[in-house]
């Protein structure tokens, strides 16, 4: 990744300069959460921590950036100074990629100096809410194909070049197997997939020697699309007479791609048309505008469907194009290793922030090793069992809550001490496979797309007591 350090909103280096002549000693603890979910869904996957540890590993300034900041005549020359010569030197705990978290769980926390932990939001930011975003759709989407593929097609319709590369990365996080995207599939060792656009139909005289002609140059992976002209009148009986040569000359025909019309109907048809002509092998993939809701509906009404290509939909999560994560300061610490904790308290009470350093658990029956709740706690806590708690959200009704009989995993792991790698970062393969063994822990209605059940989430009774005694401070 290119250095992104200059991709920040000015107050980041405004602030960092003001504590460079203001609390040049002191440390800052931020956390990075959301509050709400996309799609009214119950959890988020999280993703883009490895470009997070890139891009703070790479963190510098070049002369030119140095060049440009000192023209905006607005920072002090021991701030440039400092900015030049920058080295990262912070702590970054995180949950790993491909879990699924709840709202005002601390996803990310990085702890240092605070000029610098200040410095990193906007672009932490940028990274964490894009990326966990798409995985987040495209998790709904694949829960919908159930254990059908579904390939990520999106490139032509992403916000722009980043956003189809990273997103392809985290569409395959979220559950997809394979991407249209060449770029991201060099990059992040994803199987690149693709069948043919109408182009090539068109291009040719007829539709047959245009099979014909895509048969000959790719006779082992001939996938061909079926809805230029008529999908049940000549795309699929062209395709079958295509598929009688390849089959005759020692080839295994791959499948037919509808991507207009009524999807069931058509693929009822087809489906048909094939297995009577001997290629029940052969798969039928479905595109066209498709999303979670048209994928379950489609598989609903029975359609015969082997895998999906799915683009602007997931690639930009059309319906719930936004993910709030927000990063907030924990505590401050005073330059002797003392943690002052810190809260926001603004007029909506929902935005009342969590005080402290932080750890989050994963709650599991012991019996039935399912997971049942999540618990925020402070992160020199030892859990006691059984546990007092309160609900995290601030507007749920405050009531102390005592929970036993359960084993508690901690989800955050630390990831920096300062350059230094203190965790894997695996390849995203392993990341969604990861992803997929915490969900299957969750109860399943967590994961129904329409109105899923909450999951619980908890904070400790001292975290909570911590938040309360900050209140009683401000008077509130
Ligand atoms: N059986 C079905 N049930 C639910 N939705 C479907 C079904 N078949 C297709 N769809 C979806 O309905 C939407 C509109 O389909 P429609 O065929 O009108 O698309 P279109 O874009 O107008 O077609 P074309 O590509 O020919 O212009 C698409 O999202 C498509 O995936
Ligand atoms: O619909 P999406 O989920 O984004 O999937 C990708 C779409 O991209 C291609 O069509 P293209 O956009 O080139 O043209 P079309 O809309 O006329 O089919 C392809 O045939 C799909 O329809
Ligand atoms: O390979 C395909 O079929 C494809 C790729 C991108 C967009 N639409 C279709």
């Amino acid at each position: 990744m290119d250095n992104l350090s200059m991709l920040t909103d000015l107050y980041e280096f405004s602030m960092a300069n003001g504590y460079r002549q203001a609390l040049e000693n002191e440390e800052g603890v931020f956390d990075v959460f959301f509050r709400k979910v996309p799609d009214k869904g119950s959890f988020v996957i999280c993703a883009g921590l490895q470009q997070v540890v890139q891009a703070l590993q790479n963190f510098r300034f070049d002369q030119s950036d140095i060049d440009y900041l000192r023209s905006l005549k607005l920072f002090k020359e021991n701030f440039l100074d400092y900015l030049s010569k920058f080295q990262f030197n912070c702590q970054v705990a995180a949950i790993p990629e491909g879990t699924p978290v709840f709202p005002r769980e601390p996803l990310l926390t990085i702890r240092g100096p605070l000029l610098q932990t200040q410095l990193f939001e906007t672009l932490v930011l940028n990274l964490l809410n894009h990326q966990s975003l798409i995985a987040t759709k495209a998790r709904r989407i694949t829960y919908a194909a159930g254990n059908r593929p579904v390939m990520e097609f999106g490139a032509r319709r992403a916000q722009g070049p980043s956003s189809a590369t990273y997103g392809a990365r985290a569409a395959v996080i979220g559950g997809c197997t394979s991407t249209s995207n060449v770029l991201a599939a060099k990059e992040f060792g994803i199987p690149s997939a693709g069948t043919m656009a109408h182009a090539w139909v068109e291009a040719f005289p007829d539709e047959l020697t245009a099979f014909e002609k895509w048969a000959e140059v790719y006779p082992d992976n001939a996938a061909l699309l079926v809805d230029t002209y008529d999908v049940l009148k000549s795309g699929v009986p062209n395709a079958i007479k295509v598929f009688k040569q390849l089959k005759a000359s020692g080839h295994q025909p791959v499948g037919i791609r509808i991507d207009s019309g009524d999807i069931t109907q058509l693929a009822r048809g087809a489906r048909q048309m094939l297995d009577d002509a001997g290629f029940s092998d052969v798969k039928i993939t479905a595109s066209n505008a498709l999303d979670e809701h048209v994928v379950m509906s489609l598989l609903n009404e029975g359609a015969p469907l082997d895998n999906f290509g799915i683009g602007e939909n997931l690639i930009t999560s059309a319906s719930s194009p936004v993910l709030s994560g927000v990063y907030k300061l924990a505590a401050v610490s005073d330059g002797q290793g003392n943690l002052i904790p810190k809260i926001k308290v603004s007029a909506s009470r929902e935005k009342l922030t969590l005080p402290g350093l932080k750890q989050v658990y994963r709650l599991y029956h012991k019996g039935t090793k399912k997971a049942f709740a999540d618990v925020i706690a402070l992160k020199d806590e030892k859990l006691s069992d059984p546990l007092d708690v309160v609900k995290a959200n601030p507007l749920a009704t405050k009531r102390d809550q005592l929970i036993r009989d359960f084993d508690a995993v901690a989800l955050q792991e630390p990831v920096l001490d300062g350059k230094k790698l203190k965790a894997d970062l695996p390849d995203v393969f392993t990341i969604q496979k990861h992803g997929k063994q915490m969900l299957s822990e969750l109860p399943s209605a967590t994961e129904r797309l329409t109105n899923p059940d909450e999951f619980p989430v908890y904070v400790t009774h001292r975290l909570d007591q911590m938040q309360e005694k900050l209140l009683e401070k401000q008077g509130k």
